[in-house]
């Protein structure tokens, strides 16, 4: 029998999840979403057909999922007003909320749940998403495959079985789409520099990143083999990426994500704090 999905707000990474989902062939039917806001309930039934409401509570009432979709900041007053709905259905928890623990999370909702935490990345809007996940001990083994599933819809899963590797993930690719819009831009400046007009180097830098990636997910060697096929012996790319080497490019990266997983920890620590 089809799963029942709830997902309580419908911004940008929940619609991302349920468009993806409806266009993977899962039945509209089977889903519900809730806003606060009338013009996006019309626009939730008109434009992807599925259940839309204004109640959080009346709309987890059958659902085998919950999928947890608001900011962090409002998530502990939906969650306590959900606590009883919530225990009466027992659903799967999935948040994909930064920085909330499963156990925060199960807490305010009345403890004893099984809860999914996803750490989604903005791609997903485009379908070629990387999500993070972990569950907590009381999900089965056909709710992890469930949810594997849902959210192959938006793109790569991978699990992890630490929660806390979660700030590992933020700081490979829940932030790292934003280190690689950084290298388009600064790869667009460097092509505007050598003469290139500003909508070629745009168009060329984008396309080379996308052939780059594609071709080291199709490729049977891994990306050092690739960039040494690019490097022939004196050549161009050979002085390039010494440039990039001996300015300290490998140890930027390692600074720059050890910096992004500690101030995920601090988030969560702040958010644990405010409770
Ligand atoms: N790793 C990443 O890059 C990203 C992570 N996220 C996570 O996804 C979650 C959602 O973020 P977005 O979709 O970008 O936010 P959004 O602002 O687009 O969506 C949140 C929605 O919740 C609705 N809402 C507000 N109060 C509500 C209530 N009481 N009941 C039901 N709905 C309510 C709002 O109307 C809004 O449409 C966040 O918790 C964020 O941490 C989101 C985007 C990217
Ligand atoms: O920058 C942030 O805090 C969020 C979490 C991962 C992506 N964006």
């Amino acid at each position: 029998m089809t799963s029942k999905v709830t997902f309580i707000g419908a911004g940008n990474m929940a619609s991302a999840i349920f468009g993806g989902m409806i266009d993977g062939g899962y039945p509209a039917d089977a889903i519900t979403a809730t806003s606060p806001n009338d013009d996006a309930l019309v626009q939730l039934r008109d434009r992807y057909g599925i259940h839309a409401s204004s109640d959080n509570n009346a709309a987890v009432a059958e659902a085998n999922v919950v999928v947890l979709a608001v900011k962090p900041d409002i998530m502990r007053d939906v969650c306590l007003d959900l606590r009883d709905s919530i225990q009466a259905r027992q659903p799967l928890i999935v948040s994909v909320a930064a920085g909330l623990t499963a156990d925060t999370l199960d807490e305010w909702l009345g403890g004893g749940l099984p809860i999914i935490r996803c750490m989604p990345n903005t791609p997903s809007l485009v379908g070629a998403g990387a999500s993070g996940l972990y569950a907590n001990p009381r999900v089965s083994d056909d709710q992890r495959q469930l949810t594997t599933t849902l959210l192959e819809a938006i793109g790569l899963v991978e699990w992890v079985d630490d929660e806390a590797l979660l700030e590992a993930v933020t700081a490979i690719s829940g932030s790292g789409p934003a280190y690689f819009f950084l290298m388009f831009e600064a790869l667009i400046e460097a092509g505007k520099q050598l003469g290139l007009p500003a909508d070629s180097a745009h168009r060329l830098a984008l396309q080379t990143g996308f052939g780059a990636a594609k071709m080291a997910q199709q490729s049977e060697h891994d990306p050092a083999r690739l960039k040494r096929n690019v490097m022939s012996p004196g050549g161009t790319t050979e002085r390039a990426i010494h440039v990039l080497e001996d300015g300290g490019l490998r140890e930027l990266f390692e600074n720059a994500t050890q910096a992004c997983a500690a101030r995920a920890r601090e988030l969560s620590e702040e958010i644990g704090e405010k409770r």
